[in-house]
């Protein structure tokens, strides 16, 4: 049975809570190409694997030979689901692709993208980043008109919307802008036909996606464009960053080039903050910048606001590296790497038994005892979510005989879910919403703990403060999120004063 309500049952939002504990956060990956002299499903894949961090649940990719498309998409990695026998049948002028880390529909191989949908003018195939907030209301629209929805996830509700603008007689334009009018939320999107690929962001452009360019042919002279979450998808493929699809922006790549319609008359950005401090490569550019740059920026900062006395600092590996070294240039402490990671462990790690999760960061993460032995350690992180990361940690640390914990946190107290593409827990499970800061040290083990304030971090960013969304660090949602759906994670009367 399909819900009406998108969070009301076991399909919604994603996993049960068992699988749950310990999914790290994260967002899509989406990723599309044309260039008929090129192997397009090949360089896709690159483009994926450079994509990975974003979602570990499934894999994509689409590519469309003329009229025909073809689809390959399982659960897993990229690398364990393609191989060359699978990508060589995938034939094709042009290709879409996508990393899934599950929001809306839970993670089943039936709910992989791209989401592939017949139309008049034949298949689209869609690859969404982000998270609609309207979603009851538009699944409604669209089992009244008898369509014929093969999954839970909101992203092929835009394709159904799109081929039902189609079908009622408009052009792919036309037809794709109808329907993105009929969705709310978050959608950065990436969508093959039989004539082109669209690069859509919604009009507050809260995902990212990048255009590049890539010169294809056995004499290197043709130039093509590509579409990608990250600028770390264009690198592995040698493509050259070009420009962000902006807000309200819908690019048309056809085999004529690229052309841009402002769909919107009310873009307003509101990028993600989020994917700057923790979910996007270090090695993305955002901003015109590194995020390592603007990561070791919020390191600095941190030092400025929240100094202690303290023989070396550590980051937490991967994300907490840049701030880690930051902070260490700024307080002058010297800089060590007092953890080290297990390079096989993914960020998806779900531990099957209890005691495991216990100890399960062992798994991931295992202190250097004579780095740390004796020494008053200043431990940074880019956050605290749930706490159970830093509680573990903290342990880990004294254990191989820390003197002193002090830890630092990159950004400001998670205190409210995201809806717009990321999987935060409900609110009772973020550690912040309900404790203050001194009781999180407390819990956590801590000597000290300190958060970077809301105005370091988005000072750090040298951009208009209003042009990104915060919300999980403030519950000021950019987009009105519709009360059946707010009430499924915002479930806390009060939250913490911190
Ligand atoms: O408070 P918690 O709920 O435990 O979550 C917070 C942790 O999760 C993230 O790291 P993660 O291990 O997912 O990925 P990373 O290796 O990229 O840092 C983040 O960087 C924090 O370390
Ligand atoms: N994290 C995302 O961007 C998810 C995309 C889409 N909402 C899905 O669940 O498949
Ligand atoms: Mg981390």
């Amino acid at each position: 049975m399909i819900p009406n309500d998108p969070f009301s049952c076991d399909d919604y939002p994603g996993m049960s809570d068992e699988a749950r504990i310990d999914k790290p956060e994260e967002a899509c990956g989406v990723f599309g190409i044309l260039a008929p002299e090129e192997d397009v499903a090949k360089l896709t894949y690159f483009g994926l694997y450079a994509l990975q961090h974003r979602g570990q649940e499934s894999a994509g990719i689409a590519t469309f030979e003329g009229d025909r498309v073809h689809l390959h998409k399982e659960m897993g990695l990229v690398s364990q689901v393609f191989n060359e026998v699978i990508l060589k049948n995938l034939p094709g002028n042009l290709a879409v692709g996508h990393t899934r880390y599950s929001t809306t529909g839970s993670s089943r191989v039936v709910n992989a993208q791209p989401a592939v949908v017949e139309t008049r003018l034949g298949s689209l195939a869609l690859a969404h980043n982000g998270n609609l907030v309207n979603t009851a209301v538009l699944r409604e629209e669209l089992l009244e008109s008898n369509c014929n929805l093969v999954s839970t996830t909101d992203s092929e509700l835009i394709a159904h919307a799109i081929a039902e603008e189609v079908n009622a007689g408009y052009d792919w334009l036309e037809g794709a802008i109808r329907a993105f009018h009929r969705c709310r939320g978050a959608f950065s999107l990436t969508i093959g036909t039989p004539v082109g690929i669209m690069g859509v962001r919604d009009p507050n452009g809260i995902r990212p996606l990048v255009i590049g360019t890539i010169d294809t042919g056995e004499d290197g002279r043709t130039k093509r464009y590509v579409l990608s979450s990250e600028t770390c998808g264009l690198d592995i493929i040698g493509a050259e960053y070009l420009r962000d699809v902006e807000p309200g922006e819908l690019v048309w790549i056809t085999d004529a080039g690229l052309a841009s319609f402002h769909w919107t008359q009310q873009p307003k950005r509101k990028l993600c903050i989020f994917e700057m401090i923790y979910f996007a490569r270090p090695d993305s550019i955002m901003e015109g910048e590194s995020l390592y740059s603007y990561r070791l920026r919020l390191g600095r900062h941190l030092a400025e606001e929240s100094p202690i006395d303290a023989d070396i600092v550590i980051g937490v590996p991967d994300s907490g590296i840049p701030a880690a070294i930051g902070y260490s240039q700024t307080s002058g402490i010297p800089y060590a790497e007092g953890l080290i990671k297990n390079r096989y462990v993914g960020r998806t790690f779900i531990q099957p038994t209890q005691k495991m999760r216990e100890t399960g960061i062992r798994m991931k993460l295992n202190p250097l005892k004579d780095v740390l032995g004796g020494k008053r350690i200043v431990i940074v992180d880019d956050s605290i979510v749930r706490g159970t990361t830093s509680r573990k940690l903290v342990k880990a640390l004294r254990d191989a005989g820390a003197t002193e914990v002090h830890m630092r946190i990159s950004s400001p107290p998670v205190t409210h879910p995201c809806f717009y593409g990321i999987d935060t827990d409900s609110q009772d499970q973020l550690i912040a919403a309900t404790k203050s800061v001194a009781e999180i040290a407390k819990q956590i083990d801590v000597d000290s703990l300190a958060y970077l304030s809301r105005e370091g971090m988005l000072k750090a960013t040298g951009e208009d403060p209003q042009s990104f969304c915060s919300a999980c660090f403030t519950g000021d949602y950019p987009i009105s999120v519709p009360e059946p759906v707010k009430r499924s994670k915002l479930i806390l009367e009060k939250v913490a004063s911190v």
